[in-house]
């Protein structure tokens, strides 16, 4: 069989926040099935990394590319292949568990059986299915987090950006994360994922990113003069 096509390629990638260049020199290929882990220090740009290939933030130079396609060119285009999971709970207080999700799956174009069947299988992946009409306000912090996670299964998209999703879990949760994470990629999906806990994803790339820091002092002027 031959070797499958990259599908996310990062190319010399630079990311400025504020005025200051977090990192810069980013390379990542990503094929069908892989999964890489950003690792570093508090501030080394994990969370804004996952911001660009979400297509939520621009690059202030390189490429970055899924399927050929600029993430930031087509941000609609990009938002079916990408599910973006972030490390603050997206839980309405005011709306149940199930309505939570039925909003999501809305945007992802779901509607009708397929949209109640989607949030149903979705609650009982994360072991949640009996909150389903608690309002998200009364949620504790995993369960927001579980109902957070669930989203990713409600219409499929290749590629899970996932910043610091095991925040929270009990063990037991962790351990059927896992298990998603692995069927995601049997079946050709790429995983992003930031931690500072272990996480068990076997094969998986590792991706230190204070390894592309820029000195805390250089800014995008300096670098333009350079
Ligand atoms: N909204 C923002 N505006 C300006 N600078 C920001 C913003 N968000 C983050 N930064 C800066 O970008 C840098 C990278 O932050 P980022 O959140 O990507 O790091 P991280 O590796 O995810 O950190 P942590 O491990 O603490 O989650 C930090 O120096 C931070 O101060």
């Amino acid at each position: 069989m031959s070797d499958p096509a990259p599908v996310l390629e990062a190319r010399d990638l630079m990311c400025v926040r504020g005025e200051r260049v977090v990192f810069a020199g980013l390379d990542l290929t990503l094929k069908a099935g892989q999964a890489v882990l950003l690792l570093g220090p508090n501030g080394s740009g994990k969370s804004s990394f996952l911001r660009l290939l979400a297509g939520l933030l621009r690059p202030a130079a390189g490429r970055l590319t899924v399927d050929g396609e600029e993430v930031f060119a087509d941000r609609e285009t990009h938002g079916r292949k990408a599910r973006y999971v972030g490390h603050l709970d997206a839980v309405k207080p005011v709306l149940s568990a199930a309505e939570n999700l039925a909003f999501w799956g809305q945007l992802y174009g779901l509607s009708g059986a397929a949209l109640e069947t989607a949030v149903a299988d979705a609650l009982a992946a994360l072991d949640i299915a009996r909150l389903a009409a608690t309002p998200g306000k009364m949620l504790s912090a995993g369960q927001k987090r579980r109902l957070n996670l669930a989203r990713l299964l409600l219409a499929p998209a290749p590629l899970w950006l996932l910043d610091e999703p095991t925040t929270a879990l009990d063990k037991a949760t962790i351990a059927r994360f896992e298990a998603l994470l692995a069927r995601h990629r049997a079946d050709g999906g790429m995983v992003v994922l930031s931690t500072h806990a272990p996480v068990d994803l076997p094969g998986a790339g590792e991706l230190y990113m204070d390894r592309f820091a820029v000195d805390p002092g250089t800014t995008t002027f300096d670098l333009h003069h350079l």
